[in-house]
């Protein structure tokens, strides 16, 4: 049985998108066109499906793209120069490096290297530490895109966190450590747990948790028997794991399908964080492109 609400990442994401639209016409119309640059490096299928999500995304709403798709032989010398070039280009007003590299890169040293008021993920060393420090009020400058599509998918279906208790698993740098900073915030003041592979005993921080957000990529890993009855649940974590009777690949979550009938809201995977993430990724590129036409 079903109890759990949805939090309904596609639907928000679309409401977002047509929001949008109308802030990139209004843009256009002063002169301004906002471009996204994507670099997705090597043929990881996962990556290049987000890759192009983006690209359609970017089409829908009226923000131009382009694509650097790179061979995963690249160096980082390489790598850098095509940074170099999108940090130059005009057209390109904001860009991302898809996520992850290849083990030969150095990947905080490719975030760095992204010029700041370009960043249109949020992950430049300059903007992660803006969050840090609390200093970036709305619209100053990007924030990651996937907690802040959870806080905004959460926002937009009137779920207050005021005074919960978070356990968020998975302490990466796209989706958990910025994720705790956000929810820590005194707008949304809930209490955060950061579990990860060093928790020594996770199923009592799952049994205790009002709010339960799950970015480990481990499949079902996020039982029904372990959740707090009426805990609010966000499965963020995705595995491609083959399915026994097709023999393809498919996409799943970190949270077991079960769970809908103990959580209270879920946001299900697909079609609840990972559309958000991609909104998200949208807003910043507009902002931006608003902050330098209003010559900031
Ligand atoms: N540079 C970055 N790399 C990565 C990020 C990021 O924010 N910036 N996050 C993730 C992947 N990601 C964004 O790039 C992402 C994940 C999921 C989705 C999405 O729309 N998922 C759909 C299903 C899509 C499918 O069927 O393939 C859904 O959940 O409904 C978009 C973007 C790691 N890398």
């Amino acid at each position: 049985m079903n109890n759990a609400r949805i939090l309904d990442g596609k639907a928000t994401a679309a409401r977002i998108k047509e929001e949008l639209t109308e802030r990139v016409s209004a843009l256009r119309e002063r002169g301004v066109t906002p471009g996204l640059g994507t670099v997705l490096v090597g043929d990881d299928p996962g990556s290049h499906s987000y890759v192009a999500g983006k690209h359609r995304d970017c089409a829908q709403v009226g923000i131009t793209s382009v694509r650097r798709d790179l061979p995963d032989t690249i160096t980082q010398e390489e790598l850098e120069a095509v940074l170099d070039e999108l940090n130059a280009d005009a057209a390109t007003t904001g860009y991302i490096v898809q996520l992850p590299l290849p083990a030969h890169i150095d990947t905080n040293a490719i975030l760095e290297r992204i010029d700041p008021a370009k960043d249109a993920d949020g992950l430049h060393p300059t903007n992660l530490g803006k969050l840090v420090l609390n200093v970036n009020a709305p619209m100053d400058s990007p924030l990651p895109c996937t907690p802040h599509g959870i806080v905004e998918l959460l926002l937009r279906h009137d779920v207050e966190l005021k005074g919960l208790d978070v356990l968020v698993v998975g302490r990466g740098v796209t989706v958990g450590r910025p994720l705790g900073l956000l929810l820590t915030r005194k707008q949304i003041n809930a209490t955060v747990t950061l579990a990860h592979t060093g928790t020594v005993d996770l199923a009592d921080h799952l049994g205790r948790a009002d709010v339960v957000v799950a970015a480990a990529g481990i499949p079902h890993m996020i039982r029904a028997d372990r959740v707090k009855p009426g805990a609010i649940v966000l499965d963020v974590g995705v595995s491609r794991v083959e399915d026994p009777e097709t023999g393809r690949a498919k996409l799943t979550g970190d949270v077991d399908p079960a769970v809908a009938s103990v959580a209270s809201w879920l946001s299900p995977n697909p079609g609840g964080v990972g559309p958000m993430t991609r909104a998200m990724l949208l807003t910043n590129v507009v902002e931006a492109a608003e902050r330098s036409a209003a010559g900031n």
